[in-house]
């Protein structure tokens, strides 16, 4: 089973005293790297690219799933093309895969994109990419949580996403920060309205570098290597994480790809 990794490109935070109305508007891209799981008769350890982790999500749905009768009698084993923590939807697409898993595994029909959205709002490690990796593709978060209420924006398949991680950012440190949700808020809620009126993955990822920009988010490296991409449709960098990530058709693909270091090539993923 199959989660795909999400590159938001801006967002806002929108809480409310409902967990299932709590979350994010904004938008991003689904892509055709992201993490898979396997369960395995044991005793409840969770593993990601072969590490034993302590994941808050993985906890919090196991803690749900005990509610409807489960012995947390298996090991869960997560193999990902990226690591927790770039920015790529990792923590969500695990919530997500494995609450779908154990509703196949225990023969059970819970809500399990609202149990997985719940588990990342309670952790502080989400907020909209559970609902982007069910709905998959390019999508737009038009209001926050359920019922969900995006669009799903049709693109043409000649455009690659490349991807390049330069570390590690906890989105719970930002989300929870009085003073980075002003500005997220501020310049989410903009972009959102200019991406509403010229729905399309050019425009999209040049808000997002302009939401990055001015959000101050954006990290100097991948502000810089943003100017030598500009080429290419666009470059921006993927939220929240340290992530660069890059829209190109395939005539500037190898010109964009020779400007990396540690390059991953995707596609939209639909
Ligand atoms: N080695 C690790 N690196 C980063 N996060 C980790 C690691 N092990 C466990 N975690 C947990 O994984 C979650 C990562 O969430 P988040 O920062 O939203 O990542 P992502 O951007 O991949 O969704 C956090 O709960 C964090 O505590
Ligand atoms: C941007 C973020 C709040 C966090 O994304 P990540 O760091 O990938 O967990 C996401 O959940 C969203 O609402 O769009």
């Amino acid at each position: 089973m199959f989660a795909p990794g999400h590159i938001t490109g801006f967002f806002a935070i929108c809480k409310s005293s409902n967990k299932l109305k709590t979350g994010s508007i904004g938008a991003g891209i689904t892509i055709n790297r992201g993490v898979n799981i396997e369960l395995k008769k044991g005793n409840g350890d969770v593993f990601y690219n072969d590490k034993k982790v302590d994941i808050c999500v993985v906890k919090k749905v196991v803690e749900y799933y005990k509610e409807f009768g489960y012995n947390d009698d298996y090991d869960i084993i997560f193999s990902s093309d990226f690591p927790l923590g770039s920015g790529l939807g990792m923590s969500g697409g695990c919530a997500l895969i494995l609450a779908k898993k154990l509703n196949e595994t225990l023969n059970l029909n819970e809500n399990y994109v609202e149990i997985a959205h719940i588990s990342e709002v309670e952790c502080g490690t989400g907020l909209g990419d559970v609902i982007a990796q069910y709905t998959k593709g390019f999508v737009i978060r038009k209001a926050p949580g359920f019922p969900i209420n995006v669009e799903k924006i049709a693109v043409n398949d000649d455009y690659y996403i490349i991807i390049e991680i330069f570390g590690k950012k906890e989105t719970k440190e930002i989300i929870t920060n009085e003073e980075w949700i002003k500005k997220i808020n501020e310049y989410g809620e903009r972009c959102l309205n200019e991406l509403l009126k010229n729905p399309t993955l050019e425009n999209f990822v040049n808000l997002s570098y302009k939401f990055a920009v001015n959000t101050e988010l954006i990290n100097e490296k991948i502000l810089d290597i943003c100017e030598d991409l500009k080429f290419t449709v666009g470059a921006s960098q993927s939220m929240l994480g340290n992530t660069l990530f890059c829209i190109s058709k395939k005539e500037t693909l190898d010109d964009a790809l020779s400007i990396l270091k540690n390059p991953i090539v995707c596609k939209v993923y639909y």
